[in-house]
């Protein structure tokens, strides 16, 4: 209990943190703020038949809710004060008519605002898609998938619901503001001033409030990103978690980050949750002086009775868009904070974007050659350093080496997912860094590890290698990867639906699936990253049958995790500690007696 009193005071801190942080950052955030609304707007305009009509339909409206309260105020002192009926019934009519109307703009401008906002955040999450899709590896292997997923989703939607309601809230309060103060200054200035007392008082208890709600609100989001991020993550790596028992740990991790968010939550509440409280302080207070001095004005003779009523409806409808648009404006900056974090992906550099004065790769017989190549993913410590080699087409060239030493990299160098620091890379003599990488990758097929499958049919998962092949070149390449027996004894055949990531079929029959993907795609130079994880004998047979086959007049590259498997390779690369330290065949390597050798006798060793 004591705890749950004392908590507030801990979130007192953090928030007492993120204003001392944003205190100095203001000016450049309001540039960020508009350059973003400036954005936005960008994506709305596409719209501006409808955005037009909308306005129309706010100003109409906000029009006619002033209208209503002046005619009310006309009945009380034409009227109701002379008891006059002639006409009475004309001006109610016309009362009723003017409340039809005002309710049939509002119910239009939500309408097609609802539209144009679907319109507009349908737009950004579809370029969003696609620009995630256009950027590359380094991008993705720097951040937490289930975050980025977090933006195309709960950012957008941010935005989504803030276009829905607030743009029309923002016109409509500011069209009613300027209305209601002209329509009060032309009946009675002395009372308007008066009335207005209450708008310094406003604003700044709202830039108080919103100076604070502001920084906290981007702060929700981001913690909210993070924990979707882990929660993707902990999600997909169920399996590692159990078998680890590592519940306890990540239900830590998960708290500690809900805390957090709780945290920022919390205070972004708490702080807007003032800003009710303070209309309420100020409405009550414009309603006290319209009473106590338009009575007394009334009393001398110097307004009417119906211009107190006017008031007293007025000043309710001028406090009411004040109290909007603070509303308004902390959704807004919630908003904008998603909007930015939208942005920011759009702002990344697409992977092809620079590639205008490249070359095409002309068909590719496959000689590979490294010279002198040094990357590091970090700046302070070299990945991969001065590698030479040399491979002739159709010949198979492996990567051994302790875990890190750099086979991967090697791989993510040369089909250009990362680019080298120095050195070259050359296929059958063309720079790697003049042509254009999306030609380049068309003539390599990987067969990874981790063979991914997509939620679809045993059919379209193959197919995914060459997407305008036939039924038939489909089964062709199946056989050829030795997958054709065991697809035809899954319950619907080649039209099984594998679940998500192809649980439902083994990790070898997963395997013999990329192979078939791979024969499809008929690529000129072939990259087989190992299978590390146990697969029964029989299907590891099939796979080595199928990857001999298809290693065939193909130059490929083995990044190899068992020396067994590549001892026909025609060039063994030993890499450690990102250096070739030999270089050789099978046989040639062991008479060395280096450091293959002693890998060697460790991977007998640990395989006897
Ligand atoms: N995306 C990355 N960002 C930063 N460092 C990385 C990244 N990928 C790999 N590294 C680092 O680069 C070094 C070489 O990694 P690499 O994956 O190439 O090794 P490897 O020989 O393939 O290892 P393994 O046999 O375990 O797969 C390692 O120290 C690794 O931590």
């Amino acid at each position: 209990m004591l705890k749950e009193i004392i908590r507030p005071f801990q979130y007192k801190k953090m928030k007492h943190l993120n204003i001392e942080d944003t205190k100095s950052k203001n000016k450049q955030k309001s540039r960020i703020y508009f350059s973003t609304l400036k954005r936005i707007w960008y994506f709305l305009s596409s719209n501006k038949g409808l955005l037009f009509l909308v306005l129309f339909m706010v100003f109409l409206s906000s029009a006619l809710g002033l209208l209503g309260p002046y005619l009310v105020g006309m009945a009380i002192d034409d009227y109701i004060v002379t008891r006059k009926m002639d006409g009475f019934v004309t001006l109610l009519v016309s009362l009723g008519v003017i409340y039809v109307f005002y309710s049939l703009s509002i119910w239009f401008q939500n309408y097609w605002m609802i539209g144009i906002a679907q319109d507009t955040v349908y737009t950004m999450r579809m370029r969003l898609f696609q620009h995630l899709h256009k950027l590359p590896i380094p991008f993705f292997d720097k951040r937490q998938h289930g975050e980025l997923m977090s933006r195309i989703t709960n950012d957008i939607e941010n935005v989504s619901s803030t276009l829905n309601s607030s743009v029309i809230q923002i016109f409509s309060s500011l069209l009613t503001l300027i209305g209601t103060v002209a329509v009060m200054l032309w009946l009675s200035p002395l009372l308007t001033l008066l009335t207005l007392i209450i708008v310094p008082l406003m604003f700044f208890g709202m830039k108080w409030i919103t100076k604070r709600t502001g920084p906290l609100f981007k702060e929700q989001q981001r913690n909210l990103g993070e924990l979707n991020g882990f929660i993707e993550e902990t999600i997909s790596g169920q399996r590692i978690i159990k078998t680890f028992s590592q519940e306890k740990k990540v239900t830590a991790e998960f708290l500690e980050k809900s805390e957090r968010l709780k945290a920022a939550g919390f205070w972004a509440q708490t702080y807007s949750g003032f800003i009710p409280k303070l209309m309420n302080v100020l409405n009550n207070l414009s309603f006290a002086i319209i009473a106590g001095i338009g009575g007394i004005l009334a009393l001398n003779g110097m307004i009417s009775i119906g211009v107190i009523v006017i008031f007293v409806e007025y000043s309710r409808q001028f406090t009411r868009p004040l109290n909007d648009l603070a509303n308004q404006f902390n959704t807004l900056l919630s908003a904008i904070a998603g909007a930015e974090r939208v942005f920011e992906i759009l702002d990344e550099e697409e992977e092809f974007k620079n590639e205008r004065l490249l070359h095409e790769l002309p068909q590719v017989k496959g000689e590979v050659e490294f010279k002198n190549v040094t990357f590091s993913y970090e700046e302070e410590s070299k990945t991969v350093k001065n590698i030479n080699l040399h491979v002739y087409p159709g010949e198979t060239a492996a990567f051994v080496g302790p875990t890190g030493a750099g086979k991967t990299t090697m791989i993510n160098l040369l089909s250009r997912f990362y680019d080298v620091d120095s050195g070259s890379i050359y296929i059958d003599g063309h720079d790697l860094s003049k042509v254009k990488k999306e030609s380049l990758r068309k003539y390599m097929g990987f067969v990874l590890q981790d063979s991914f499958m997509f939620q679809g049919t045993v059919r379209e998962n193959i197919r995914y290698g060459r997407l305008d092949a036939s039924d038939a070149e489909v089964v062709e390449a199946a056989k050829l990867a030795n997958a054709h027996s065991f697809i035809i004894r899954l319950p619907e055949g080649y039209d099984t639906v594998l679940s998500q990531e192809g649980s439902g079929i083994s990790q070898g029959q997963k395997q013999l699936l990329s192979i078939a993907r791979a024969f499809l795609a008929n690529p000129s130079i072939l990259i087989l990253d190992e299978a590390t994880s146990s697969i029964d004998t029989v299907t590891e047979l099939k796979i080595q049958a199928a990857l001999q086959k298809l290693m065939k007049g193909r130059t490929s590259f083995v990044i190899a995790h068992r020396l067994n498997t590549i001892q026909n390779a025609d060039r063994i690369f030993v890499l450690d500690e990102g250096r070739i330290i030999e270089e050789g065949n099978h046989d040639s390597l062991l008479k060395k007696k280096g450091f293959y050798y002693q890998l060697h006798g460790k991977a007998a060793a640990s395989e006897a």
